[in-house]
């Protein structure tokens, strides 16, 4: 198949190697003409992906929107969620009619609370059943080296969902198929925010217990807030759920883990963006998900804690200390 992925960060770029290295003819297109000219000269993203010496051979890269996909079956999406409506507004009249749009990101539109299924959507104008998210424990690193892994690809038609699943399928990674958008939706968006307070956590010194504490109720919060927005239950114990969780709140390679540590090291949050190896979009997200618990009617201790963090700088012991009420409750 011919496929375009948007944005040629870290995951975008190794996600293209996974598409390319399926069989497909893959095309990056990215902004900046140093990455186009490195991907489609070198077979090289020194910029965001430098561990990867060599990309395969059957992946090129351009900076022209129209060349970029004007003949995709498939047209991925990898770029920061807080751009995405921007940035796909110059593609809307571009992208044929007939291809399946793929979300990588995860993230919350911090200007709206909405998530990127109904960002990407709205910004393209595209039907439920052309729209496909992919979400799972895929730190872009491990698949970038071709470490075994996992994914699940939701989508409102199935055989769609598989048509991506199979594009995307190789001897390392394995993909699975749901309807459930909103599920994999959630869990992307949210796991980030408790990763930056468990990062947070970790740099201030603290142990397994504390970090169990942190990813268990984070996982609370985010089947609580994701079954009020229409999710399944059962998505939240999947790999995009419990499994991007343990995958992104116990690696130095999450940069929402990192973030967050850096944080509880002490940084404040203007340096911990600047030392950022790329976009930790819980940061953006944390506020969001605030917003969309009040919408919703569900609380949201943990966002709120974090979001107390980022936008008035209490430390990690103030923030645990606001995870949990005065009074004795049923877990
Ligand atoms: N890295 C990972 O392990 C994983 C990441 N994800 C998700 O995938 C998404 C992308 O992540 P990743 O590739 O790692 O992030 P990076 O920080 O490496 O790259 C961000 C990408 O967004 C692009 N971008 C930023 N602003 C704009 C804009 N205004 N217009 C167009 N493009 C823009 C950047 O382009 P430029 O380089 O030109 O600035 C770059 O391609 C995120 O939502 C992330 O949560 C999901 C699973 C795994
Ligand atoms: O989503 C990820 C792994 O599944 C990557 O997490 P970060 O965006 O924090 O690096």
């Amino acid at each position: 198949m011919n496929i375009t992925v948007l944005g040629a960060g870290a995951w975008g770029t190794a996600f293209g190697q996974v598409l390319a290295d399926a069989g497909n003819n893959v095309t990056m297109w990215a902004i900046e003409p140093e990455i186009v000219e490195g991907i489609r000269d070198h077979h090289h993203n020194g910029v965001r992906l430098p561990s990867v010496a060599k990309l395969p051979d059957n992946m090129t890269a351009t900076g022209d929107r129209a060349e970029a996909v004007k003949d995709a079956e498939i047209v991925v999406v990898a770029i920061a969620a807080q751009f995405a409506r921007v940035a796909l507004a110059e593609f809307k009249n571009l992208i044929p009619q007939t291809a399946i749009v793929v979300s990588l990101m995860k993230g919350i539109e911090r200007t709206t609370s909405k998530r990127m299924d109904q960002v990407v959507r709205e910004a393209l104008d595209l039907p439920a059943e052309r729209f496909a998210a992919v979400s799972g424990p895929n730190l872009s690193k491990e698949v970038a080296d071709r470490q075994p892994a996992a994914t699940v690809v939701g989508c409102a038609d199935l055989d769609n969902a598989r048509k991506v699943a199979k594009a995307c399928t190789t001897d390392y990674f394995k993909a699975f198929v749901t309807r459930d958008v909103i599920g994999l939706e959630m869990c992307g968006s949210l796991k980030n925010v408790t990763a930056l307070a468990v990062g947070m956590a970790r740099g201030a010194g603290y142990g397994e217990n504390t970090a169990a504490m942190i990813e268990t109720r984070g996982l609370a919060e985010l089947t609580a807030l994701g079954k009020a927005a229409g999710a399944d239950p059962k998505t939240f114990a999947g790999l995009a759920g419990v499994g991007d969780m343990t995958a992104t709140c116990g690696s130095p390679l999450s940069r929402n883990y990192t973030f967050g540590a850096n944080l509880g090291k002490g940084l404040s949050v203007e340096e911990a963006t600047k030392a950022s190896n790329g976009v930790a979009e819980g940061v953006p997200t944390t506020s969001a998900v605030v917003a969309l618990g009040k919408e919703l009617g569900v609380a949201t201790p943990l966002a709120y804690a974090m979001s107390r963090v980022l936008e008035d700088g209490i430390s990690c012991q103030q923030m645990l200390g606001l995870l949990f009420g005065d009074e004795i409750t049923e877990e």
